[in-house]
């Protein structure tokens, strides 16, 4: 049984009475085992798997948990368990409420948001201050959501009183972007989280009997309310307040630091023996974080025998040097390339390390597997069936027939306003079997953001197509009485119709997709697409290049078909591609990691780069939403990756940008470099 491997400190906290209990886990103090082990004691007791909710950061940590427990329960007792991320669990539960509800990338909604900012004229209203980017009030927007229960205004006066005087515009642009979602049918992902606590505070229940939260310091004020709501009868806990590394994103170190005010009867565990990292990695890791305030009182013993070794400092005369240096030592080093990891504050920092460990052949891979979803060729399938699930998501849309020659944002949105005209609101009827037969009557006083158009149409005569082969019911679609339509856009739409008959009865997104590959709509993307990538400098196209491109490019759409493999819904595929997006890697080797990506994990030998300051504590970033402390729990959660071996690199100038660096204050809390002046002990490698 998971309890009986268990230390005695971590099965006290396992096996703790129902209530209130918050387990203070310091780094490599086997978190993961306690939790396993709590739930197995829950089982044992009886409690029912399926009131049992489990909610972690990654949704690859929960099912590494539940993993576990199938070693020792039926799976079919563990399946019940209910966990995964915030997220996940909350779209789990809303998909039986919201079945249309279509889940939006990020960067789509900020588009969206673009777009109904950009229908202010902020220059005509013309006030002194200048107002933000929609960028950045979208960001704005989206960490006061996560961060703050209250009004938007009042939460963002406090913040920007300088900007007061444009406040009502954007409280406006706010409420006119929701409306618009809604009418979409879009969620966010934070929507997730506030629809469900809307449902539970209006007296919806899901009666858990435990809930769990692993890193816990990491919620923010929407979690901790969404938990609040949930009013379980036994809350477990599981965190560390050094590693609570989230702030920027809304995280609130209140949640952990306040448990015991706000649950009177609370208890507090503390696991204090570190099984990760040799006794010198611990000692550099605790001389550093001891500079921040102490929250619970902790200690960290080491459980790990063996060899020790020191943590190195590595210091270059200039940045790519750095890079440079530390490539040849992971060439030079017997540790497996999967088993090192490279860990940098700013994602900036990633590109010359990639570059100088490709150069010598060693293969790396990087998290946050976004550039395999925004590739185009897997984003245009995933428009496909992101408008299969919501027939109303006319950003999908757009960006299908954007590809068409002839069609631009504008036309397209005009198609696919006619189309729903035709369907009278059902994008696949007006499609396959027109209702209605005419031209749209159009309204040219209505928002134009929704691409309604200015004048109504005029007829254009079908004659001009008499040449283009096509089938009788294409022929007498009333789209070809657009008459924006020309040959080429033509073609790109008898392309789409046929696709979207060749799948009418498909259910299953592996078969959707497959015929999707298949058809001539998407050899059309492919060709493009190769085509670009062939092209030389000089303008003409190399035709290994192209073949090249054209292989990876059906790669990734089959990669993608073999995802959809595992669902037999389309909107769950398509749900799950945008929740667990941001959590696959690519590739195999060195794992090159921001710290906030590191985090949970550990690997043999950690080199933490660019340790310079300005970049690691990042002083920027610092001003906005983070503080010093913030960024001493962010080395502090670098270096505690380490088992065997810890490097820590800097360099004293860059050549290219010809600036000099200072050594990271934490260098010196650490003991490497001399306080009083930041200069090195250590001589430049
Ligand atoms: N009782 C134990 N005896 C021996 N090894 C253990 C024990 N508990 C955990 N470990 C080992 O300690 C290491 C750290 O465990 P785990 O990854 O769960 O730590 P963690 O608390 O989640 O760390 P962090 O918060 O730093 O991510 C793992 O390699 C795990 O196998």
């Amino acid at each position: 049984m998971p309890l009986s491997r268990l230390n005695p400190e971590q099965r006290e906290a396992a096996t703790a009475p129902f209530g209130h209990n918050l387990i203070i886990a310091s780094a490599g103090t086997g978190k993961t085992s306690t939790i396993v082990g709590r739930i197995a004691y829950l089982l044992q007791k009886g409690v029912p798997p399926e009131k049992i909710l489990l909610l972690t950061f990654t949704n690859k940590a929960a099912g590494e948990m539940v993993t576990r427990l199938k070693h020792y329960f039926p799976a079919q007792i563990v399946d019940r368990i209910e966990a995964g991320t915030f997220h996940a669990v909350c779209y789990r539960w809303l998909k039986t409420r919201l079945p249309q509800a279509t889940l939006k990338q990020p960067g789509e909604l900020k588009t969206l948001f673009r777009s109904v900012y950009e229908k202010r004229d902020m220059k005509r209203v013309g006030y002194d201050v200048k107002p933000f980017s929609s960028t950045y009030l979208y960001e704005l927007y989206q960490l006061y959501q996560n961060a703050a229960l209250g009004s938007f205004d009042e939460w963002f006066l406090e913040r920007c009183p300088e900007q007061e005087v444009w406040m009502d515009i954007y409280v406006d642009i706010c409420d006119e972007f929701e409306r618009t979602k809604e009418e979409y049918g879009f969620l966010s992902f934070n929507d997730l989280l506030l629809q469900v606590k809307k449902r539970l505070e209006e007296g919806e229940r899901i009666p858990f009997q435990e809930v769990l939260v692993d890193e816990y310091q990491d919620t923010n004020t929407l979690q901790g309310a969404l938990i609040d709501a949930l009013e379980p009868a036994s809350l477990f806990c599981v965190g560390d307040y050094d590693q609570s590394i989230y702030a920027f994103n809304g995280a609130n170190i209140a949640n952990i630091a306040t448990f015991t005010e706000r649950y009177p009867d609370a208890r507090v565990y503390t696991l204090r023996t570190n099984y990760r990292s040799g006794a010198a990695i611990l000692a550099l890791a605790n001389r550093v974080i001891q500079r921040n305030e102490r929250i619970y009182p902790k200690e960290l013993i080491v459980g790990k025998s063996g060899k020790n070794h020191p943590p190195k400092l590595l210091v270059f005369e200039e940045l790519f040097e750095q890079y440079q240096g530390i490539a040849s030592q992971i060439a030079e080093s017997a540790t497996p390339h999967t088993y090192t990891a490279v860990i940098f504050r700013n994602n900036a920092s990633a590109d010359g390390i990639e570059a100088s460990l490709r150069e010598r052949g060693i293969p790396c891979r990087r998290k946050g597997g976004t550039s395999f979803f925004e590739a185009k060729e897997v984003k245009f399938l995933l428009d496909l069936a992101s408008l299969l699930v919501n027939p109303r998501d006319m950003m999908a849309f757009i960006h299908i027939f954007e590809y068409g020659r002839g069609i631009g944002t504008a036309l397209a949105k005009e198609i696919f306003q006619c189309l729903m005209h035709f369907g009278e609101g059902d994008l696949r009827r007006g499609l396959l079997r027109p209702a209605i037969t005419t031209l749209p009557k159009l309204n040219p006083n209505k928002n134009t953001q929704l691409g309604l158009f200015d004048d109504d149409l005029e007829i254009g005569s079908v004659t001009r197509f008499a040449q283009i082969e096509m089938e009788e019911e294409i022929r007498a679609h009333p789209l070809l009485k657009h008459p924006r339509l020309n040959q080429d856009s033509l073609r790109f739409f008898i392309k789409f119709y046929r696709f979207y008959r060749s799948i009418d009865r498909s259910q299953r997104p592996a078969t959707i997709l497959r015929k999707a590959i298949a058809s001539p709509l998407y050899q059309e993307i492919v060709d493009q697409l190769s085509a670009q990538r062939g092209r030389l400098k000089s303008g003409e196209i190399d035709e290994e290049k192209r073949e090249l491109a054209r292989e990876r490019i059906l790669r990734k759409a089959r990669l993608l078909t073999d995802l959809a493999s595992h669902y037999r819904e389309m909107s769950r595929f398509v749900n799950a591609m945008i929740l667990g997006g941001g959590e696959m890697s690519e590739g195999e080797g060195v794992n090159l990691l921001t710290v906030h990506a590191s985090k949970g994990l550990e690997f043999e030998d950690v080199y933490v780069i660019d340790l310079m300051d300005g970049r690691f504590p990042n002083r920027k970033l610092m001003e906005r939403t983070g503080s010093m402390e913030e960024e001493r729990r962010l080395f502090y959660v670098a270096v505690t990756r380490a088992k065997s071996r810890l490097f820590l690199s800097m360099a004293k100038y860059d050549r290219v940008k010809k600036i000099d660096f200072k050594p990271s204050p934490f260098l010196a809390e650490a003991g490497l470099v001399r306080e009083e002046n930041a200069s090195l002990l250590t001589e430049p490698v």
